[in-house]
């Protein structure tokens, strides 16, 4: 058996090397899972091969990137990166927008899959302990979905357009929720992705999105022949209780929430992906959380470890 050897504030701790933790932890540089397993074994051969039952994370991490490296730099980069990102003491805090439909919950999984976190918080299910707190006689729009609140503004819409009042009035009530659990989360120093359509670029408060390990990402679909299909995917499946009427009766309003939600992303700097190819997503969306926490990898490694 071989014993990995950490260290948590000061304190010495050994665990089994484990294929499975190391493959998860490969899987940021793009590798497939079956790929990632099978470098795992190998990694895992060749220590045993050479009497080594004893090893500090830091060596391992660094036999990794050296075995990757041959098998391919990028992703070895990739690894290393990832690495330096997870080196700080500060929870990561992934806030995922998009309008209905666009795969703001798929990406969400897919990506805390990719990073190994382990906390993905909706949006919809914030505003479902709302809805059950708040009366629909006191604040009717969460009662409803983001695009057709304006149909419950109880005054004559005040704004140019209804829609948008009613999506950000909406926004702006569950977004009092997001705003707590990011809160939660800095406090307890617990990594989390939160997604869905109240996620708003210009909506949270300023020094919670200004933090330096807080990123926002939109997600958009900007083709709307491709936006309505994935509706009809979500909704085929027969355990899916959403009704694909609701969605495609109010598909305009859905795109007008989508391009509020581009304009703000493009008036507050936030990163705007059109999520069409799965993987390229995904890969952007890692990329991006790279560049922002933890900058380029300078190729020195020290400590940290991959498993929260
Ligand atoms: N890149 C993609 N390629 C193909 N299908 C996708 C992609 N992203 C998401 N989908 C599919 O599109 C559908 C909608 O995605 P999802 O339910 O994640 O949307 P959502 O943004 O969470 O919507 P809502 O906010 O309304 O819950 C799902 O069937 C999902 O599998
Ligand atoms: O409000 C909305 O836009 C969607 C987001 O998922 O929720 P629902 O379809 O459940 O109303």
């Amino acid at each position: 058996m071989i014993w990995v050897v950490g260290n948590i504030e000061g304190n010495q701790y050994k665990e089994p090397f484990s294929k499975g933790v190391l493959a998860r932890s490969l899987r940021v540089s793009r590798l497939g899972l079956d790929q990632a397993y099978e470098i795992a074994n190998e990694i895992e051969k060749e220590l045993l091969e050479r009497d080594i039952n004893e090893i500090s994370v830091n060596d391992l991490a660094t036999y990794v990137a050296d075995y990757l490296n041959n098998v391919d730099p990028e992703v070895s980069s990739k690894y290393k990166n990832w690495r330096e990102v997870r080196k700080s003491d500060e929870p990561l805090i992934i806030l995922i927008g998009g309008a209905s439909g666009v795969g703001t919950s798929s990406m969400a999984f897919e990506l805390a899959n990719r990073l190994g976190l382990k906390n993905i918080i909706s949006t919809d299910m914030i505003r479902e302990v709302m809805r059950k707190i708040v009366s629909k006689d006191l604040n009717p729009v969460i009662h409803k979905s983001s695009f057709d609140a304006y149909e419950s503004i109880r005054t004559p819409a005040i704004r140019v357009d209804a829609v948008i009042e009613g999506f950000i009035s909406h926004v702006d009530v569950v977004n009092v929720g997001v705003e707590a659990i990011i809160e939660r989360s800095l406090k307890e120093g617990i990594s989390v992705i939160i997604e869905g359509v109240h996620v708003v670029p210009g909506f949270i408060r300023e020094d919670l999105i200004k933090k330096d390990n807080v990123i926002m990402l939109i997600l958009t679909v900007d083709d709307e022949e491709t936006h309505k299909q994935r509706f009809y995917t979500r909704c085929r499946p027969p355990w899916v209780k959403r009704s694909l009427e609701h969605y495609m009766e109010n598909f305009e309003t859905i795109r007008k929430t989508q391009q509020f939600l581009v304009d703000q992303a493009k008036i507050h700097n936030t990163h705007v992906i059109n999520n069409v190819d799965f993987r390229t997503t995904i890969d952007s969306m890692v990329n991006e959380i790279i560049k922002e926490f933890g900058g380029e990898n300078d190729g020195n490694e020290e400590s940290g470890t991959d498993n929260d």
